[in-house]
């Protein structure tokens, strides 16, 4: 089965066409306002706009109000939950969700999967103490289990370089990126967007040499 591709953090027309016409999969809009690539709600209602049909519009949130979740709700196909809420808090809204989950030292896949066993996939990233997300960071990517019982999103600190290695080594349903297609912080870069998708499609189709 092919990988699925989720590029986050857009916040330019330009960047969504690039990275539509290279064939991602979803694409991610942060409304977190501590992110350098954060949106307000109307912004995310004018770039959602120039999504087109069947690539999936993905509103990342952290711990956040409930009204402002269901205000961008309408311009979102899936809710990605990057902070500490609960099951019942991503419940809500009645939407398709993610829960991403930090790699602490100490966290344990199988009970998160069974915790948050409604969601519909573990986007699992890399954990810095203080920091929720979005540091371009790596984690040990063999704590990552083969068995987990809903599908695993691989992010942290991909990017055209490590990627094919990363899809051969876990082998997740999806990948999701944002730092590592950037030229400089917060903004997108089309030929970092077409050698990250490019490698996915490469690893899809080679077999992995260790
Ligand atoms: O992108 C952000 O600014 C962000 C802010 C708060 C939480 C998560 C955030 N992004 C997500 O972090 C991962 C990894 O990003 P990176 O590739 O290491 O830069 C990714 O899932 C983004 O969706």
């Amino acid at each position: 089965m092919r990988t699925r591709i989720k590029i986050c953090g857009l916040t330019r027309e330009a960047d969504i066409d690039a990275a539509v016409k290279a064939g991602v999969d979803a694409l991610g809009f942060v409304m977190w306002p501590g992110s350098k690539r954060a949106l307000t709600p109307e912004r995310l209602e004018q770039l959602s706009a120039r999504v087109p049909p069947f690539v999936t519009r993905v509103g990342l949130f952290v711990d956040q109000a409930p009204d402002l979740i269901a205000e961008c709700a309408p311009w979102l196909d899936m809710l990605q939950f990057h902070g500490e809420e609960p099951p019942e808090a991503c419940e809500l809204y009645g939407m398709s969700w993610l829960k991403a989950l930090r790699m602490r030292d100490d966290i344990d896949l199988h009970e998160q999967a069974s915790r948050y066993h409604r969601a519909r996939g573990l986007l699992l990233d890399a954990y810095r103490p203080g920091v929720p997300g979005g540091t371009g960071e790596v984690f040990d990517w063999s704590r990552v289990p083969a068995d987990l019982a809903l599908p695993v999103i691989l992010a942290g600190g991909l990017s055209p370089e490590n990627i094919v290695q990363a899809v051969h080594q876990v082998t997740p349903y999806g990948v999701d990126v944002s730092g590592g297609v950037e030229a400089s912080a917060g903004v997108k870069d089309h030929d970092l967007i077409q050698a990250f998708i490019g490698g996915v499609q490469t690893a899809d189709v080679t077999p992995a040499t260790r």
